[in-house]
């Protein structure tokens, strides 16, 4: 039996791709219930020996004190940075599960898109390749999977990518153009792998799909939850209001805080996170950031 924790966009994406791929029992699970196919409580879904997590950052630190996943298999597939623990996930589930026994799934998935089976790339990053050649084994054909080691480095790139298209949403609603949007999304590419590098990230990993490829994908598409929040805010909405609208996780807004606190505590230059934080949570014009930024 394999799990899904997280019933929202994501995890009934993976449900929908691994049902068509593994021929034993799928089943899927949330905090809320839902009727859906494949629903279980959560006592039970934790009876299987793989667990996929697809719930939003910031509940997983509560998540694992609550439920004991030792000696589980586990493959995150959520992104983000624990905005109070000022924590990459991997360091957050290393502190519960072996490292032996942890996988990150990242790359350009739009849920809707999977949904739909349109082609896909992701990667798998683990410190253990047998594990990451097992998960893979999880994916139909039309998900390709790229295996890798460099666990820090999707991390990075799965959660910087959301502040990013939040920044590149603001130009959008700012009718800035897309000179500048090319522009805030090429020199975001660089303050990523800046800050990846601080943390011991490897540079091809930013380069590839999970990097270049999730940070075009999200920070040039209204698909995006974090570009509309950029667009929205923009227009001079008030971001709880935005928030409430979107009715889903937008990790962005709360990866640009852990970010920011992030950079301030080591000393790495964060000029476009910087921006977005100030416009998030000081209350700073968009118009005046992104002139700052641009000009
Ligand atoms: N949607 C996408 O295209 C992609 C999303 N992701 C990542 O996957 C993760 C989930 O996103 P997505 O499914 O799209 O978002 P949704 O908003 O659709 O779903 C959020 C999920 O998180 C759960 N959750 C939220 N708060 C809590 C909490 N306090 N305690 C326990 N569970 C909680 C929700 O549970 P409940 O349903 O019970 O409320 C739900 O299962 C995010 O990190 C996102 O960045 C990654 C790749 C693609
Ligand atoms: O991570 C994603 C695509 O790879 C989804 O992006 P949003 O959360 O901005 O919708």
């Amino acid at each position: 039996m394999i799990s899904i924790i997280g019933a929202g966009s994501w995890g009934s994406a993976l449900y929908h791709a691994i049902k068509q791929k593994v021929e034993g029992e799928i089943v899927i699970t949330s905090r809320r219930r839902r009727n859906i196919e494949g629903f279980v409580d959560i006592e039970k879904a934790l009876e299987s020996e793989y667990i996929v997590i697809a719930i939003a950052a910031q509940a997983i630190k509560n998540f694992l004190k609550k439920y004991n996943l030792k000696d589980k298999k586990v493959l995150v597939a959520s992104k983000g940075i624990d905005k109070d623990e000022l924590k990459f996930l991997n360091e957050i589930f290393e502190e519960y599960v072996s490292i032996n026994d942890l996988a990150f799934l990242s790359g350009p998935s739009f849920a809707k898109e999977v949904k739909e089976n349109k082609p896909t790339a992701l990667v798998i990053a683990s410190k253990n390749m047998e594990l990451a050649k097992k998960f893979k084994t999880f994916f139909p054909k039309f998900i390709k999977i790229y295996i890798d080691d460099d666990v820090e480095g999707i991390e990075v790139a799965g959660a910087y990518k959301n502040v990013i298209a939040i920044a590149a949403g603001i130009c959008e609603g700012l009718n800035l153009g897309a000179n500048a949007k090319a522009a805030l999304i090429s020199r975001g590419l660089v303050e990523i792998d800046r800050f990846g590098e601080f943390f011991g990230a490897k540079k091809d990993t930013f380069l590839d799909v999970a990097g270049a490829g999730d940070l075009f994908l999200t920070a040039n598409s209204t698909m995006s939850r974090n570009y509309r929040v950029g667009i929205n805010l923009a227009k001079g909405k008030v971001l709880d209001d935005i928030l409430n609208e979107l009715g889903e996780v937008a990790e962005g807004v709360y990866t640009t805080e852990a970010i920011y606190k992030l950079s301030q505590k080591n000393n790495i230059y964060t000029p476009i996170a910087t921006e977005v934080y100030k416009i998030l949570y000081t209350g700073k014009k968009p118009v005046e950031s992104l002139r700052d930024l641009l000009i």
